[in-house]
C-alpha cells in the first residue's frame, strides 16, 4: 500500500517510508510498509498488541535496524542520522528514567543545555504546565505530572518531528485533555507528530491522518472521516426494550437486531427507515422507548472492521 497525505505548508515530506520490512526470526514484524507524512502533519498510529507499531517507530528514530526497504526522516537516513537527525527529532516515551533527586527547573536546564536551538526551561515549564512546579524534586511528582515533565523533556531541542509513544495512557480526563490541547498547539506551531494510541479519541482528536497496522501490515491510512467512509460501516441505533415486551414483537426492521441487558442494538445501514418503523411502532403501542439513540459509524468501528478485533455494543 503506497500512500500520501497533502502537506499543508508545502516543504518536503517530513517522512517517507517505502517498503518497509522488518524480520524476527521468522517473523514479519513488518511487511512492505509504505507512507509519506507531510511537514506539519500529525499522524497518529494504531493497532493491536504486536502489530508492529514499536518497531516501526523505533526504525523512523534510528534506534532500531530495518531488513529493507528505504526510510527518510526530515531528509536523513535515521539509520545513519547521527547527531545532527537527533538534535531535530523530540521522542517521548512511556516512561522515562529521571534523576529522581534534582528538581523540575534544574533537569529542563540541563536537558535545553544539549541542544543548539533550545527552548528557554522557563518557556518550557509553562508549555507544560508545570510552572509552580519548578522547584519541586522528580521524587515527589504525581504520575501525571512526570508525563508533563517526559513531554518537556522531549520539546528541550524545538524538535521539527516529536515522536509521542501513547502520550496519555494513565492520565485522568483533566490530564489527558491538558496533553490533548498541548499537542494541538505544537501541531499548531508546525511540528511534525508521529503519535502512537490505542485510544481511538485521541487518534480522531488530534491526527490529521491515521495509519492502522495489523500484523506488520498497513492496512489503512487516511483522514480519520475517510476511514470510517471507507469501511462502509452501519449505524447503530439503539433503545431500551420497553418492560413486558420481547424482541419478537419488535417491527421487522432491516438491521441486525442484537440485545444485552435489555438495551436493544439494531445496526442498521437504512437507519432513517428503521427509526421511523420504530417510533411508528412505539406510539401505536403507546410507548416510550427510553434511551433512544441513533449512533453513525464512528473512527472506532472503523478500526474494529480493519483489525478484526470484535465490537463491544455496551456502547
Ligand atoms: N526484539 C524482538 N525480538 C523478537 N520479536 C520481537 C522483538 N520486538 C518485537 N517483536 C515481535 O514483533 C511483533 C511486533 O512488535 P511491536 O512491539 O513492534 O508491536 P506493537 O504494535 O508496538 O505492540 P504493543 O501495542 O503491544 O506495544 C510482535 O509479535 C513482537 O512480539
Amino acid at each position: 500500500m503506497n500512500v500520501s497525505g497533502t502537506g499543508a505548508r508545502g516543504d518536503a515530506p517530513a517522512i517517507v517510508v517505502d517498503g518497509l520490512t522488518r524480520r524476527y526470526g521468522n517473523l514479519l514484524a513488518l511487511d512492505q510498509v509504505s507512507f509519506t507524512v507531510e511537514a506539519g502533519q500529525t499522524v497518529a498510529l494504531l493497532g493491536p498488541n504486536g502489530a508492529g507499531k514499536t518497531t516501526a517507530v523505533e526504525i523512523l528514530e534510528g534506534y532500531r535496524s530495518r531488513d529493507s526497504g528505504s526510510v527518510s526522516v526530515l531528509g536523513f537516513d535515521p539509520a545513519y542520522g547521527g547527531r545532527s537527525y537527533r538534535e531535530r527529532i523530540g521522542i517521548v516515551l512511556q516512561s522515562a528514567g529521571f534523576e529522581e533527586e534534582f528538581t523540575v527547573g534544574e533537569l529542563l536546564r540541563l536537558q535545553v543545555s544539549l541542544y543548539p536551538r533550545r527552548y528557554d526551561p522557563d518557556e518550557l515549564a509553562e508549555l507544560v504546565g508545570l510552572t509552580d512546579r519548578r522547584r519541586t524534586r522528580v521524587k515527589t511528582l504525581s504520575g501525571g505530572q512526570r508525563r508533563r515533565l517526559d513531554l518537556a523533556l522531549g520539546l528541550a531541542g524545538r524538535p521539527d518531528l516529536l515522536f509521542l509513544d501513547e502520550p496519555t495512557t494513565g492520565f485522568d480526563p483533566a490530564a489527558r485533555h491538558h496533553a490533548w490541547d498541548l499537542i494541538a498547539r505544537l501541531r499548531a506551531l508546525g511540528t511534525t507528530i508521529l503519535l502512537t494510541t490505542h485510544y481511538i479519541e485521541e487518534a480522531e482528536r488530534l491526527a490529521d491522518r491515521v495509519a492502522v497496522l495489523r500484523a506488520g501490515r498497513l492496512v489503512a491510512w487516511g483522514r480519520p472521516s475517510d476511514l470510517q467512509e471507507r469501511c462502509g460501516l452501519p449505524s447503530r441505533l439503539s433503545f431500551r426494550l420497553p418492560t413486558g415486551f420481547t424482541l419478537e414483537r419488535l417491527p421487522r426492521m432491516s438491521g441486525t437486531v442484537s440485545v444485552r441487558d435489555a438495551q436493544v442494538v439494531v445496526h442498521t445501514y437504512q437507519a432513517l427507515s428503521d427509526t421511523r418503523l420504530l417510533t411508528h411502532w412505539a406510539a401505536a403501542h403507546h410507548l416510550e422507548l427510553p434511551a433512544l439513540t441513533l449512533t453513525p459509524p464512528v473512527l472506532e468501528d472503523a478500526y474494529l472492521s480493519l483489525t478484526g478485533e470484535p465490537a463491544d455494543d455496551d456502547r
